[in-house]
């Protein structure tokens, strides 16, 4: 009888353990498509303040409700939904709390928990027109959450056997050129968009 109980805790352990994992799984994709796409916002709604008006009341007003949405409605509860099956994770399974490479996950997690927190401040500076980052420096900050996914995750795949050999650094060599590259690429349309608009302005008016 005892023997039966047990089987039967085991089994419900063991599916509670796997509904956990999958919906912490989608936890993750959910936070991190609100986080990526909330700071896009951020540089349209930076770069909505050199439209002329009524343009940019209109836009920036806009970008504000979209801003707003995305954090309430998308970005939080992925959070949450991340957070609280990793909770569950846990309790199913106490003895990962043994494991270094959940000490290391935990401190960019923490990492990670301070960007959202942080994007949310921002979003109440940006409505209240106090926010005095360029659309430059909030593109950059869009890469720490790539970086933050790529470690996480290997982490969490590879435990504690993550590879340090050359095949590591070559692919993490591989992510920061894809990163600087994106960045670069930014830059060039910022410079041959301020080029065009200089040459309009040349151009005699009728
Ligand atoms: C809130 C803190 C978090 C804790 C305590 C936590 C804990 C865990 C645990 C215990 C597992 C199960 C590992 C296994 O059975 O193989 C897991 C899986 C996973 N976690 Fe987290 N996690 C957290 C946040 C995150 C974040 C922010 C990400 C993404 C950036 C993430 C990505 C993953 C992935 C992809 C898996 C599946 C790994 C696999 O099946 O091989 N976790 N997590």
């Amino acid at each position: 009888m005892i023997n039966e109980s047990y089987k039967i805790f085991i089994t419900v352990k063991n599916m509670a353990y796997y509904w956990f994992k999958s919906f912490h799984i989608i936890g993750v994709v959910v936070w991190f498509a609100g986080l990526f796409y909330l700071v896009r916002l951020f540089i349209y709604h930076i770069e909505a303040e050199q439209e002329p008006e009524p343009a940019k009341i209109i836009l920036k007003k806009q970008y504000q409700i979209m801003e707003k949405r995305l954090l309430n409605i998308i970005t939080t509860p992925g959070m949450l939904v991340t957070v609280f099956c990793a909770i569950g994770l846990l309790i199913t399974q106490p003895n990962y709390f043994k494991q270094i490479w959940l000490h290391f996950k935990l401190g960019f997690v923490v990492i990670l928990l301070a960007y959202h927190f942080y994007c949310a401040r921002l979003m109440k500076l940006l409505e209240n027109g106090k926010c005095n980052w360029t659309s430059q420096q909030m593109r950059a900050m869009n890469e720490l959450p790539t970086l933050m996914l790529v470690i996480i995750v290997m982490l969490a795949v590879f435990k504690n056997s993550l590879p340090t050999d050359i095949t590591a650094w070559l692919f993490f060599g591989l992510v920061i050129l894809m990163v600087v590259t994106i960045q670069l690429y930014a830059r060039k349309r910022r410079l041959d968009k301020e080029k065009l608009l200089a040459q309009i302005e040349q151009i005699p008016q009728q």
